[in-house]
């Protein structure tokens, strides 16, 4: 039998959703279990440190609490977080550990770098030890990982433009949420005694749309039952990653005209491209009863890639999704068939594998509008037959490889977001 190693629980959440109340407690509410605590704070004052420390008589010399600040475990102090776990466990058998991420920590990269860290993952982790210079730690496993959501919050957030800086990575906070509730295996829908009982069944439809396999609990104040969140056993780094509601629409698309709480959601296909300056414009005045939106498209005159449609609240992103298959060597190209057999009955003869499929999600909202608003966009037949290249094109051009892209495209003022006109 396997030896039993320590739970590890990833708290996540933005600014001020309750992370630090919901940890205090659990570690008022922790029992005979002997809970460790790693706390990320960004800056010079560690406030939520000291909130901690002082509601749960965890003393410094017991090193049950180890405080990383002055950078996201996200991105530079991944290598950090895991030293930081390996110091702690080193000589001490705990029950569980409880890391609070900072409000604007991605919760995907955390996720990755633990399982990696406690090489619990399929990934190949080599390059990570060599870049972060850190062991494998084989005394833990990433357990759980927690979004609290603030119920009170939540629909000004999804509707907020303000730009998040995650030390030089900016965002908007609606994407940012959206990021944390499609990567998680509990979410705490906090702060419900500031909310009515209509919205928050209205906000627990859209938290279920965008993240289906996540177990929803209400909560005041973040008190929870310490089971749901210490040592469930729930996390599981495939599942979550592909758990996102839009991924699963993809794959098993239904028109949900019906759902709950006027929550319903679309996948719009079509095998012509879409024209530059109609889908620009489209994109401007984009309608904000959609919550969220995913996929790839094909954009006329960019036949060589096709581009990622991210929209999650106010953040309208574009980013390179890869090559068309059509576009690849025969060889490469055989082994895409190979692999994924359903392209044959795709395959165009002129166009290939160039089209476009994107998941809509939303509240409230009018399918048939927006689904024209996409099929306008289109080229018409005399378009189809026109020079392409002449069309007027504000979307951002992408050179780069797809990866060397991404993090540059995390940036709305980098990637070209103000060219293709985003809606304030
Ligand atoms: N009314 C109400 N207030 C809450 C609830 N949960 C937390 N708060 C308050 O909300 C504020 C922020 O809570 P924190 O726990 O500090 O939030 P956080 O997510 O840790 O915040 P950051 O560390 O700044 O990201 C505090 O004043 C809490 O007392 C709740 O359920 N209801």
């Amino acid at each position: 039998m396997e030896a039993k190693t320590i739970p590890v629980t990833v708290l996540s959440g933005t600014l001020g959703a309750g992370k630090t109340t919901t940890l205090n407690h659990v570690l008022r509410e922790s029992g005979d279990r002997d809970l460790a605590v790693l706390v990320n704070d960004m800056g010079e004052v560690n406030v939520d440190a000291d909130l901690v420390a002082e509601s749960s008589d965890i003393s410094a010399e017991e090193e049950e609490l180890v405080e990383l600040s002055n950078g996201c475990i996200c991105c530079e102090l991944r290598g950090d977080l895991l030293d930081a776990i390996g110091e702690l466990t080193r000589d001490r058998e705990f029950d569980g550990i409880v890391v609070e991420s900072t409000g604007v920590a991605e919760p995907l990269p955390v996720a990755q770098t633990l399982t990696l860290g406690f090489d619990q993952s399929d990934l190949d982790p080599t390059e990570f030890y060599e870049e972060t210079g850190i062991e494998p730690l084989e005394n833990c496993h990433l357990d759980t990982t927690v979004t609290v959501v603030d119920a009170h919050q939540f629909h000004e957030a999804m509707q907020s433009d303000e730009i998040l800086d995650d030390d030089g990575t900016k965002k908007h906070l609606g994407d940012l949420l959206v990021e944390q509730v499609e990567f998680c295996d509990v979410l705490l829908l906090n702060k419900c005694d500031l909310v009515d009982e209509a919205t928050l069944v209205e906000i627990e439809a859209t938290l279920e749309t965008l993240q289906p396999r996540a177990e929803i609990v209400r909560t005041t104040h973040g008190r929870i039952d310490v089971d749901e969140i210490v040592d469930t056993g729930r996390f599981d780094f495939e599942d979550a990653s592909r758990s996102a509601g839009w991924i699963q629409e993809l794959q098993e698309p239904h028109e949900s005209a019906e759902e709950e709480h006027g929550v319903t959601s679309f996948v719009f296909e079509a095998r012509r491209p879409f024209h530059p300056e109609r889908f620009a414009d489209f994109l401007d005045s984009f309608p904000d009863d959609v919550v969220r939106s995913k996929g790839h498209f094909w954009l006329a005159g960019r036949e060589e890639m096709a581009l990622m449609f991210n929209v999650a609240g106010q953040s309208i992103r574009v980013a390179p999704a890869g090559n068309w298959i059509a576009t690849l060597p025969p060889e490469e190209r055989e082994a895409q068939f190979e692999a994924h057999p359903e392209l044959e009955e795709t395959w165009d003869d002129e166009w290939g594998d160039r089209g476009t499929r994107l998941v809509v999600i939303g509240t409230e909202m009018d399918h048939e509008s927006i689904r024209n608003h996409f099929e306008l966009c289109l080229l018409t037949d005399e378009e189809m037959d026109a020079d392409w290249g002449a069309f007027e094109d504000r979307f951002p051009t992408f050179e780069q490889p797809p990866d060397a892209a991404d993090d540059e495209l995390d940036d709305p003022e980098s990637n070209g977001q103000e060219e293709i006109g985003i809606a304030d």
